[in-house]
């Protein structure tokens, strides 16, 4: 089975989709990841969600909310980031901008003057950095090699940092045993109190919530979807009689249940 993640090789999603497959096939953006799962019969792809220091990733959630595919895993990995270039000087550190954010006062701090380049992910920027001698990326240590020497080790902001990234599969492999559920909400509607509504079928019969997130809906101003994550299986009576709950809020809009699944922690 193919997994499809973001390229070019060497990114963090790369090293998480090999945990799930070992035939790798790269995207450059994870819209388009998710758009091809969606159209597959049997893909899988990896895409990142959520990062302790700088939060969402905002293009998967986005995703998510508009193509109609399953999460069948989550995958939480420690990420270290290391600087990489030909030579101790350069003018410029390109890398994702998630990663960019997450060693912002590493670079503040040793490179005040350098100019910062967001590219589409780590593996990008060390290509970059590959090519051009006035250019340095942040990515994985492992892509140093050739010329392309490693000048600092665990440059993020936190030594804690880590990704949460999802495995999704098209729709029809939804399963409702899982630890986890992810849910994604859009009431269409905007009145006092109505998260509040929205929530409490869940804190009323104990499903703890590990994750809520509003996106723009991208209608109006001051309209949003919600990326609901709860502590608990949709095989579980009281997920499936909290979201039937919920449904009958948003009666103008819509729930999908991307699915449940188990967490793995995946060190290296
Ligand atoms: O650029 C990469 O290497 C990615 O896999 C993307 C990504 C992200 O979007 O968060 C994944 C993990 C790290 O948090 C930094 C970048």
């Amino acid at each position: 089975m193919t997994v499809v993640t973001l390229g070019p090789e060497g990114t963090y999603s790369h090293r998480a989709a090999r945990t799930v497959g070992d035939d790798v096939d790269f995207r450059q953006s994870v819209t388009a990841i998710v758009e091809h799962v969606a159209g597959s019969t049997d893909g899988r792809g990896v895409i990142p969600i959520e990062n302790s220091i700088e939060g969402s990733v905002t293009e998967s959630l986005d995703a998510l909310a508009e193509y109609d595919v399953a999460v069948v895993r989550e995958i939480v990995t420690p990420i270290r980031h290391a600087l990489l270039a030909q030579g101790p000087t350069f003018e410029t550190v390109a890398s994702h901008s998630q990663a960019l954010a997450q060693c912002r006062n590493y670079l503040e701090r040793e490179y005040p003057d350098v100019a910062l380049e967001a590219v589409a992910s780590t593996a990008q920027g060390v290509e970059r950095a590959r090519e051009d001698s006035s250019v340095a990326g942040i990515g994985h240590p492992d892509n140093a090699g050739g010329d392309l020497q490693v000048l600092a080790e665990d440059i993020q902001d936190q030594s804690s940092n880590a990704t949460r990234f999802f495995v999704l599969a098209p729709a029809a492999a939804r399963s409702t045993g899982g630890g986890k559920t992810s849910l994604v909400v859009y009431p269409d509607a905007n009145y006092p109190g109505l998260l509040l509504e929205l929530l409490e079928p869940f804190a009323e019969r104990d499903v703890n919530l590990t994750r809520v997130e509003s996106r723009p809906s991208g209608e109006r101003l001051g309209d949003y979807v919600f990326h609901i994550d709860v502590a608990a299986g949709l095989y579980e009576a009281r997920t499936q009689a909290a979201i039937e709950d919920v449904e009958a809020i948003v009666r103008e809009g819509w729930v999908r249940r991307l699915g449940s699944y188990d967490i793995e922690h995946v060190v290296e």
